[in-house]
């Protein structure tokens, strides 16, 4: 008899060059042994060297993917990408409120080129309704400044912008990536009573394209198999350092990285 699958569903736009969005997703998943379902919330034109356009997916047609799968099959974790409208949002408070499974979200704003993948009224709709119904919410510094309002640029403010989350918007833990900060690439976990920072050597590349999304993708894998928070939190991090470290230097600008080079217990 087959053993059944964990099953991981991403919910995010699409990057043509599969560096990030629901490629990157799909493949941290598959390469985590765990089998991955998505809808799509928009269709980029992006590539290594920039965000060249964006076609928004209507909210109708969103609800009809999540209604396609919830309909027929329940992912044991799942994941938020970008996002792109308040409405697409409201669509999706209604699927996390209704199922109950670990949630991650990976508050995607601005791509690394610069390019904006959320409207402004989204980022409210977001911090004050979807952020509470995340096990855990993965912003980079950047997207931890925008939404607390605290200005980021050493390990006490990373503190001070973890009690706002977990104090002011309700959030049940956050992963504060540092990967923008200068030094070591840490990471802090903060739960209600404990946190947990994972530090590794900053690897010296610009080949960074899609990190956060394959971070909080294989952190949902994890969650997928039932691991806790902090082991899958330590499985993402050995994970997308191993991908930085081998990056394989794909397309002529910030390239993604290596899906296929962390070789961890399953
Ligand atoms: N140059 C680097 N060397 C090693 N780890 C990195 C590097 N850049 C980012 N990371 C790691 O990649 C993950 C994504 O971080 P970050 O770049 O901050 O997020 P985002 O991709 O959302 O902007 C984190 O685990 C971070 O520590
Ligand atoms: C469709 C799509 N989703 C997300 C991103 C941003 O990816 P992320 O991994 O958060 O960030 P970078 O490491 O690329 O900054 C994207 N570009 N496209």
């Amino acid at each position: 008899m087959t053993e059944s699958l964990p099953i991981a569903l991403t919910v995010a736009g699409t990057d043509p060059t599969g560096g990030a969005g629901v490629l990157a997703d799909i493949k941290s998943f598959h390469s985590r042994e765990v089998y991955g379902m998505s809808a799509v919330t928009s269709l980029t034109a992006q590539n290594t060297m920039g965000v060249q356009d964006v076609f928004n997916v209507p909210a109708d047609f969103l609800k009809a993917q999540l209604e396609s799968i919830f309909s027929d099959e329940m992912p044991h974790a799942m994941k938020s990408g970008m996002i792109a409208t308040e409405e697409m949002m409201r669509v999706l408070k209604k699927y996390v409120t209704k199922y109950e499974m670990p949630l991650v979200i990976d508050p995607v704003m601005i791509s690394t080129s610069g390019h904006n993948l959320i409207s402004e009224d989204a980022i409210d709709y977001l911090r004050d309704e979807l952020l509470p119904a995340a096990l855990t919410v993965t912003p980079n510094i950047m997207e931890a400044e925008k939404l607390t309002g605290v200005d980021i640029e050493n390990e006490e403010d990373v503190r001070k912008a973890a009690k706002v989350f977990i104090e002011e918007i309700g959030v049940k833990s956050v992963i504060i990536k540092g990967g923008h900060l200068k030094g070591a690439a840490v990471d802090y976990l903060f739960e209600k009573d404990s946190e947990t920072s994972l530090s590794s050597d900053r690897v010296d590349t610009h080949h960074t394209h899609g990190t956060g999304c394959t971070f909080s993708a294989v952190i949902t894998a994890e969650l997928a198999k039932g691991k806790t928070l902090k082991e899958a939190f330590h499985t993402g991090k050995n994970y997308i350092t191993k991908a930085i470290q081998e990056t394989p230097e794909i397309g002529r600008g910030d390239g993604p990285v290596n899906h296929f080079a962390y070789k961890g217990e399953l």
